[in-house]
């Protein structure tokens, strides 16, 4: 297992591309997969969990190309997936492993879905059980509720379902059977997560009704084939984002940064800390919003972060405990339990991989108390296995007074295979 030690820098400054979206490069390939005809993506993230999800259709029988960021994914409809002989195998890709149950959900053959041992510890009841609801048949460790999972789907009936959570995976899982499925399909959640599955789909022809958080589709819906322009991941450039507000002089410029409005909680968080953020050259591709993004080192001040705006930043809380410890005063985030089903149980991880680097942290039941400013001392931290866990310690080692050495750094692949490179181009 490789390390990396990551030592503290006089500034941060330049220009970076980060790497496409994660949640819509896997949407395009899946979407593609089931559409008619040729769906081209250009802006692919070639990361572990979205080449997990190509190596998983091609499985399904559908021919995919892929070069670094250019994919091309046959599509033949619906009928052209077919039975694998092969097991699915999910990786460490939580996206990949509910969306894909939602899609199987309706095909008329059997598939067995496995992952890495963090994809077992996650909870897969919460689409397993309104699919089985819906007619499919799927079994597994805890009456279904984590890998290996088999399915058998088949003849399915739409269902009015009203989540727990608010999760764009439950929720998209659910949409997709639904497009298959006799009758009106209905998710409702909490507050509202991620749209990329509403957005895509309509892109692909589907009719897609939505009202606050309810989303609904009708049954015996078939897609077309399109070109797809994958934005930068905002979740990828959180971490400059927090990098260039907290190491003192910096200057950075991302561009073509995805600013789905479901996704922007991390803009929120760091202007409500009195962050130096600009959003440039506003636009919309295809059916996303995007932008460039200039951060500069900042003057910041503790905040409060919790309820609705908890599922637009989830991903990004490993970084913004970071950009906490560096903020005068206290920050509070609540309403995040969901940080418990991620790759790792993310309260835990970062309260502990902070402690050890000298922050004044503590665990609630539903999220973090931070302290600060606080002047990190360096140390030894593991990433887990999880990629965000993995870079937020590395930024936490650009302000820390001794060297940050981090275990098992290449969990970073699965979302940022380039994060290094990208570091180090502006140090
Ligand atoms: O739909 C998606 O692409 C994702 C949804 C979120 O998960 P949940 O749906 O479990 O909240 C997020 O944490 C994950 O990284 C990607
Ligand atoms: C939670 C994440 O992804 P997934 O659920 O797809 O594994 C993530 O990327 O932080």
């Amino acid at each position: 297992m490789a390390k990396k030690v990551v030592e503290r820098v006089q500034q941060l400054k330049g220009s970076i591309k980060v790497p496409g979206d994660k949640s819509i490069s896997h949407r395009a390939v899946m979407f593609g997969a089931i559409a008619n005809g040729k769906t081209t993506v250009e802006g692919f993230l070639p990361g572990e969990d979205c080449l997990s999800t190509i190596a998983c259709f091609r499985k399904l029988g559908i021919e995919i190309e892929q070069k670094e960021d250019l994919v091309t994914v046959y599509g033949k409809g619906w009928d052209g997936l077919s039975e694998s002989s092969d097991i699915l195998d999910v990786g460490n890709s939580g996206t990949t492993t509910r969306l894909m149950l939602g899609i199987l959900a309706t095909r008329p053959f059997h598939s067995v879905v496995i992952g890495d041992a963090s994809i077992a510890k996650r909870p897969m009841a919460r689409v397993t059980s309104p699919l089985k609801q819906m007619g499919a048949n799927i079994d597994g460790r805890h009456e279904g509720n984590f890998t290996p999972l088999s399915i058998r789907g088949g003849k399915t009936k739409g269902i009015t379902f009203t989540s727990p959570v608010a999760s764009a995976q439950v929720k998209s899982a659910v949409i997709l059977a639904g497009l298959q499925s006799e009758g009106v399909t209905t998710v409702t959640e909490p507050h509202k997560s991620r749209d990329h599955t509403e957005r895509m789909l309509k892109a692909f022809g589907a009719d897609i009704q939505e009202n606050g958080t309810t989303v609904s589709v009708t049954g015996g819906q078939v897609l077309q084939g399109r070109h797809i322009v994958v934005p930068g991941d905002i979740s990828s450039a959180a971490f400059f984002l927090v990098a260039g507000a907290i190491v003192p002089n910096s200057e950075i410029l991302m561009k073509d940064v995805g600013i789905n409005d479901t996704r922007t909680g991390i803009i929120d968080v760091l202007q409500a800390m009195g962050a130096k953020l600009e959003i440039k050259n506003e636009r919309v591709v295809n059916e996303e919003k995007m932008a460039d993004l200039l951060i500069c080192a900042s003057d910041l001040t503790g905040t409060e972060i919790g309820g609705e705006i908890i599922p637009r930043l989830i991903d990004e809380i490993p970084v913004i405990a970071v950009l906490a410890t560096q903020a005068n005063g206290t920050t509070v985030i609540k309403d995040a339990e969901e940080l418990k089903v991620k790759e790792t149980n993310r309260i835990d991880t970062v309260v502990h991989q902070l402690k050890l680097l000298g922050a004044d942290i503590e665990a609630t039941e539903d999220g973090m108390i931070i302290h600060g400013p606080t002047r990190l001392h360096g140390g030894q931290v593991e990433s887990y296995g999880d990629h965000r866990i993995g870079m937020a310690m590395a930024i936490a080692g650009l302000v820390s007074n001794g060297p940050v050495e981090i275990e098992e750094i290449e969990a970073i692949d699965v979302s940022y295979p380039n994060f290094f490179d990208h570091l180090y181009e502006l140090i």
